[in-house]
């Protein structure tokens, strides 16, 4: 994690008076506002004459011969290359798992399979995608395999596993055949974008989308004909080294021009500028995606992150750079999200009778941090242990900023189950900060639940991980707050001469 709490100790701090959580919530929308983008999934089309070379896997005696089939595919070549292929998995966790209620298709894996020539260097497409993902360093596409769906055939909804600390995306190619139904849904930030590929393939094209792989999709029954795809996994190279940037040493540069950066600008410098905590303090957003770590327990490295920020998560932290501020990258836990995984993984065992030890280390730190914490509207004052809870609901209404429900750690890292069995909230390195004045709220958390631990292979070293920014803003004084000069007209310039 790049930098400490300029000056110190963190203080706890007083509820913000109107003034404040207005301009909190002009910057909070102006940031949301950049976040409903819907820009985490897009596609279109591209011809390409294909020869597709497959080996026929399956038990019969057919096995490993080599079959040739050229573009578009009829009914009967599509049925022929589906027959070819071996029922796919999907991973649950560590494991691969064969569950037709959840996914039912077949597949045939490079290198089973190889396409002359590849569609995609063909068509110029990684070129496309390459300038509108904008990154510093060049993308690497990886053809991982090819999906084939029989009438019927569906893929329920699934976060893409994770394949390396550069793994950004998904890239699936619809190749031409006959079928209805199977459209692909994206979802992300409470948007969907729909993918319907049969009509746009029955001329011979090859319809294309990409999608950012944390994202949750779906794949509906195909309801006639065989849908085949190509799925191949992307990549931004050059994110091996361990340490962080904070430098700003990309924000000089116009490598990205946005709009949607003017209007978070102006919030910021209201912020800044404005008559907004002059004592200084921590605001706090969420990031918008998730970002695949290493799966390391009380991991606090997230390998470049800066290289392979994604879509309005760049945006968004260009703007921020910009400003000048300090700033510092966290973890975010949810202790609702904590309490329902746990008791829904403990309903076997746990009958509520007595607390076990997870629920009370909770409870027993949520208390600890109530009695520290600062009390009403600009007193600054500790509250008396008797009222905490009514108090913390007050606080809450009147000032929406300070959330007092969500665990923070330096360290970034999945909490399961096998965290909590293993007993005191010190080990989960997890915190409430009293202190943090929310702006954005995450989209995810770091805890494992259902859709985390469905993929499509079984999980390897890395997990995706929910990253929130901590933005320190200094006192009023401090370089950064100090009015900005006024230039002057060019036309009311003294003349010299
Ligand atoms: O076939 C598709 O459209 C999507 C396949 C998919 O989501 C996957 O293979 O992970
Ligand atoms: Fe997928």
């Amino acid at each position: 994690m790049e930098g400490q709490y300029p000056g110190g100790s963190a203080p706890r701090r007083r509820l913000l008076n109107q003034e404040e959580l207005a301009i909190t919530s002009r910057l909070g929308s102006a940031v949301a506002q950049m976040n409903r983008s819907g820009n985490f999934a897009w596609g279109g089309v591209l011809s390409c004459n294909l020869r597709i070379y497959y080996e026929r896997l399956g038990t019969d005696e057919a096995k490993g011969q080599l079959k040739l089939t050229t573009l578009p595919f009829d009914e009967e070549g599509a049925r022929e290359i589906y027959l070819a292929g071996t029922p796919s998995p999907f991973g649950r966790g560590k494991q691969t798992v064969y569950d037709e209620e959840y996914r039912q298709a077949r597949e045939i894996k490079v290198p089973h399979f190889a396409l002359s020539p590849d569609p995609f260097l063909q068509s110029g497409l990684a070129g496309l995608l390459s300038r509108k993902l904008d990154y510093d360093s060049a993308l690497i596409f990886r053809l991982n395999k090819l999906n084939a769906y029989g009438k019927g055939g569906f893929f329920k909804e699934h976060q893409d596993t994770s394949q390396g600390v550069g793994h950004i995306g998904t890239l699936i190619l619809c190749l031409p055949s006959p079928f209805k139904g199977g459209d692909l849904l994206v979802r992300h930030g409470g948007q969907t974008t729909t993918f319907d590929w049969s009509d746009q393939v029955c001329d011979g094209e090859i319809a294309w989308g990409f999608l950012y792989s944390d994202c949750k999709h779906e794949v509906l029954p195909v309801e006639d004909g065989f849908r085949i795809t190509l799925q191949y996994d992307v990549f931004v190279s050059d994110c091996s080294s361990d340490s962080d940037s904070d430098s700003d040493s990309d924000s000089d540069c116009a490598y990205m021009y946005d709009t949607r950066l003017k209007t978070v600008s102006s919030a910021f410098h209201e912020v800044i500028h404005g008559p907004f905590l002059p004592e200084g303090g921590v605001l706090a957003f969420g990031l918008q995606y998730e970002y695949p770590i290493e799966e390391r327990y009380k991991n606090t490295t997230l390998g470049n992150l800066e290289f392979r920020l994604k879509d309005i998560d760049a945006v968004f932290m260009k703007c921020l750079k910009s400003t000048g501020l300090k700033w510092e990258y966290f973890g975010v836990f949810d202790t609702w999200e904590l309490f329902e995984d746990r008791q829904s993984r403990s309903s076997d065992c746990w009958d509520g009778s007595s607390s076990p030890e997870w629920a009370e280390d909770l409870a027993k730190n949520a208390n600890a941090e109530t009695e520290h914490s600062s009390d009403g509207a600009s007193t600054g004052e500790d509250d008396t242990p008797t009222d905490s809870a009514q108090s913390n609901q007050q606080r809450r209404k009147s000032d929406p900023t300070y959330r007092r429900d969500l665990w923070v750690s330096n360290s970034i890292h999945g909490v399961d189950g096998q965290f909590l069995e293993s007993g005191s909230l010190d080990e989960l390195d997890l915190e409430r900060k009293s202190e943090i004045v929310w702006i954005t709220e995450p989209y995810y958390y770091n805890v494992k639940n259902d859709y985390h631990t469905y993929g499509n292979e079984y999980q390897k070293e890395t997990i995706y991980a929910a990253v929130a920014v901590k933005v320190f803003l200094p006192a009023v004084g401090d370089a950064i707050r100090q009015p900005r000069p006024t230039t002057e007209p060019l036309n009311k310039r003294k003349r010299t001469d």
